[in-house]
């Protein structure tokens, strides 16, 4: 009997993306019995890595527009670790509308392919995607609206990888509930990246009776990520979003001035690496002062891979049980933004859950598709 596949809609052919459609050769042949590093499921919810397959890609670049999909993620300015055999998919990178989804800092490293751009849901109708995955640059409010109503034409379910606030917008959250489609956001948070370990550290201090008295984290890196964020401006929602995913885990606010949260630098010869730093200043037990200092190295975009490999299995999962709206546990466990926070432990709990089936409509946060119907 063959297996039961889904199929996936890229916008944003860059790092996160080269490192995703790598991942999906490389972990191919995984078994359960021996899981290999860097996945958190070899199998989810009865679909293994190899049943996802890329059925689209979207970008604006000349360098990627019209080419195979499989040569695009090699093209320049993406710069992140080639850790698969380059191999053709057969699927060639469309022009996409560009809006303002190319910041000043990264137009002299993007040249806009001369094509027009395609009508998005028609594509990806033709192309019988099921879930659109969004890698679009941050600052990209415009371009992930337009991706997002794209979805919601074609019948796609979401998943928001981009601090641009859609499943955790409740207008928006309700328009994918009404169209019976399952979205899962926002704003990818790392397998083991800065969100992740700030997050963990926070509950340790709160868990252990200890008050935080002042944080921070600063990131800095060498993709075109971390090139793009040197636009201040394209910035707002991305701070917001790494500051309430650290301060959604403290039960006393800190003052503004004793947490700064934020993409910091862009150290070209980093390429896609992300050092981020750590502190966190603390009083403990008779008034004693206690300090956490540390430095976390990463590859940025493989260290997302490893988590949106498992959101899309989360969002297939949902349009196969007819659920509508956010999936509050997944968004929870694999976004920085989600309409609802938990603490990462809770948040994989849940996950489990929803995966297992065991998780109740309501609770996993959408709403099935009879329900909408019914209250609609
Ligand atoms: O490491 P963190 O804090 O979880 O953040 C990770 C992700 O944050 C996203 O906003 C970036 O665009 C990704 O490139 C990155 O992988």
């Amino acid at each position: 009997m063959s297996r039961k596949k889904l199929r996936v809609g890229i916008v944003g052919v860059g790092n996160c993306a080269s490192s995703f459609v790598q991942g999906l050769s490389h972990y191919a042949e995984a078994t359960a019995n021996e899981p290999p590093p860097g996945l958190m499921h070899v199998e989810l919810g009865g679909y293994h890595v190899s049943d996802i397959e890329v059925a689209a890609a979207f970008d604006v670049h000349a360098g990627k527009v019209g080419r195979d999909l499989g040569e695009a993620i090699l093209a320049a300015p993406n710069n992140t670790m080639v850790f698969a055999k380059p191999q053709r998919t057969g699927v060639v990178v469309q022009r996409g509308p560009t809006l303002d989804g190319i910041g000043q800092y990264l137009a002299g490293d993007v040249e806009e392919a001369e094509a027009p751009p395609v009508d998005v849901a028609e594509a990806l109708k033709a192309s019988g995607a099921e879930i659109l995955v969004s890698y679009l640059p941050v600052g990209s409010q415009r371009a992930t609206e337009y991706y997002a109503e794209q979805a919601l034409e074609a019948g796609c379910a979401f998943v928001n990888c981009i601090p641009v606030f859609i499943a955790s917008n409740p207008v928006w959250a309700k328009r994918f509930e009404r169209r019976g489609l399952p979205i899962i956001g926002d704003d990818i948070k790392s397998q083991v990246g800065a969100t992740i370990v700030h997050r963990v550290l926070a509950n340790l201090f709160r868990e252990r009776g200890v008050r935080i008295d002042r944080t921070y984290q600063l990131n800095f890196g060498g993709n075109t990520d971390f090139k793009n964020m040197l636009e201040r401006e394209r910035l707002a929602s991305k701070k917001i979003s790494k500051t309430q995913a650290v301060t959604s885990q403290l039960d006393v606010p800190l003052p503004a001035d004793d947490i700064h949260v934020g993409p910091s630098d862009f150290v070209p010869w980093l390429s896609d690496r992300k050092w981020a730093h750590i502190r966190l200043e603390g009083t403990t037990f008779g008034g004693a002062p206690l300090n956490i200092e540390l430095k976390l190295e990463v590859w940025d975009s493989p260290n997302s891979a490893g988590v949106v490999i498992d959101a899309v299995r989360c969002a297939k999962l949902g349009l196969d049980r007819k659920l509508a709206g956010p999936l509050l546990a997944p968004s929870s466990y694999f976004m920085k933004s989600p309409p609802e926070q938990y603490t990462d432990n809770e948040a994989r709990e849940r996950t489990l859950r929803f995966i297992a089936g065991e998780e109740p409509a309501a609770a996993a946060g959408a709403k099935s598709r009879a329900a909408v119907k019914l209250a609609s």
